[in-house]
């Protein structure tokens, strides 16, 4: 586990934030994995059809950097691009003929896995980051949900913490309303906005590269990184005031370290 680092000083050190936005795969809910898993899946399908097709090595996709890198916290068919981009494989947008590889074929595969898993598995949400929703809402601090995915609405309702939210921003608003994903920080200003409080008031919370790069890009106070898989560094790097293993390690204020 990471040891939580210190807060490079920010201007909430002293003073409680207005309001908190927090991501929603991997920092509210458990979700983060079965979206790698669903990528993986999906991923490795279209690799290893292509590499036999083409006689050549397949080299799986990797569900620590590959994801991390390319297609955590970005809307789904930005983290195909992405991703393909990476491996210097450039597909067309949509299917022209039957059987064709396309950024929108591999996109509505990978929702397919990852809706059948939700249904096959359930949602958790992590206790520490109810327990931390909880205590700001009783502090009367706002608080909302944000999150790239589509799914975010079906995810926070099975796993039974919908109603803890003042706000929700997800993918669903992110097309309506054309907000660019992360790393810019369209979502969580929208939720800041939402939610009535300027962003040098807010304090973000993510778990992504793409989320913390956000938070730093819109002004925000204060970005939580929450770091499950030994990435702290990185997270730091992108713009995280202060990492932590899981909120639990969060003091109180909850920008405080223990
Ligand atoms: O495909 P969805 O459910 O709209 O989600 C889009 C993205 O949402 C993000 O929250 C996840 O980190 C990504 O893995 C996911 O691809």
């Amino acid at each position: 586990m990471a040891a939580p680092t210190e807060p490079r000083g920010t201007a909430l050190n002293e003073a409680s934030p207005d309001a908190v936005v927090l991501d929603t795969d991997g920092v509210i809910t458990d979700t983060a994995r079965v979206h790698a898993s669903a990528w993986k899946r999906v991923f490795d399908d279209f690799l290893r059809r292509r590499a036999r097709e083409r006689g050549e090595e397949f080299r799986p996709f990797d569900t620590g950097a590959d994801y991390l890198l390319h297609v955590d916290g970005r809307p789904r068919a930005d983290g195909v691009r992405a991703f393909l981009a990476s491996r210097g494989i450039a597909l067309p947008e949509q299917v022209s003929r039957p059987g064709q590889d396309s950024v929108a074929a591999l996109a509505d595969a990978k929702d397919a896995a990852f809706r059948a898993a939700l249904d096959r598995d359930g949602v958790v949400a992590f206790p520490s980051t109810v327990a931390l929703v909880r205590r700001l809402r009783k502090d009367g601090i706002g608080v909302a949900a944000v999150s790239a995915s589509r799914n975010c609405a079906r995810v926070l309702a099975a796993a039974g913490v919908d109603a803890l939210f003042d706000v929700r921003v997800d993918g669903m608003d992110a097309a309506r309303l054309d907000l660019a994903g992360k790393p810019a920080p369209d979502l969580f200003l929208e939720a800041a906005r939402r939610l009535g409080t300027p962003p040098g008031r807010t304090a973000v919370v993510e778990d992504s590269l793409a989320g913390v790069e956000a938070g730093r890009r819109g002004g925000f106070a204060l970005v939580v990184g929450v770091d499950r898989n030994g990435r702290a560094a990185a997270l730091a790097e992108r713009g995280a005031d202060v990492v932590v293993p899981d909120l639990g390690e969060l003091g109180w204020p909850p920008w405080r370290t223990r």
